[in-house]
């Protein structure tokens, strides 16, 4: 599965993120520091249907998650702790996770990859209302 990546800045939070996406996936990292053309890069790559998903780090990881939603077809959410990480995926089949490299732990940032990537797909229930948002 082809995966991009990217973060607008460095520490050990986001080397993490990156050796455990090449380690597991079919990764690109995309080299940008600004974040919204960074973002804008990640969202287009995934909209475009190169990539199935996108992970985005910022210091916040509420810049990349805006920047990246106003592409259409981009589900980008901001996730902190795993349970929030697994059900974007599966309540709002979201295609971009968004983290906060200044505020998440290394270990904790895998876990929400981990989770993340372990859902299938959308929750069957949630479909009708996901596709209120599709496309948009
Ligand atoms: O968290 C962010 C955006 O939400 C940015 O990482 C933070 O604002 C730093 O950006 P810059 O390097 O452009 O000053």
């Amino acid at each position: 599965m082809k995966v991009i990546f990217g973060a607008d800045d460095t520490n050990e939070c986001v080397t993490t993120v990156a050796a455990y996406l090449e380690a597991n996936f079919e990764t690109r990292i995309v080299d940008l520091t600004s974040w919204p053309e960074l973002s804008e890069a990640v969202a287009r790559g995934v909209a475009d249907g190169e990539y199935r998903f996108g992970v985005l780090m910022c210091w916040t990881g509420t810049g990349t998650a805006i920047s990246a939603n106003k592409v259409p077809g981009v589900r980008a959410a901001l996730a902190w702790e795993p349970w929030i990480a697994r059900n974007a995926r599966l309540w709002n089949d979201a295609n971009v996770l968004t983290m906060s490299l200044k505020r998440t732990a290394p270990d904790v940032a895998v876990d929400c990859l981990k989770a993340f990537f372990a859902v299938d797909g959308p929750d069957p229930e949630e479909v009708p209302q996901i596709d209120k948002i599709r496309g948009r």
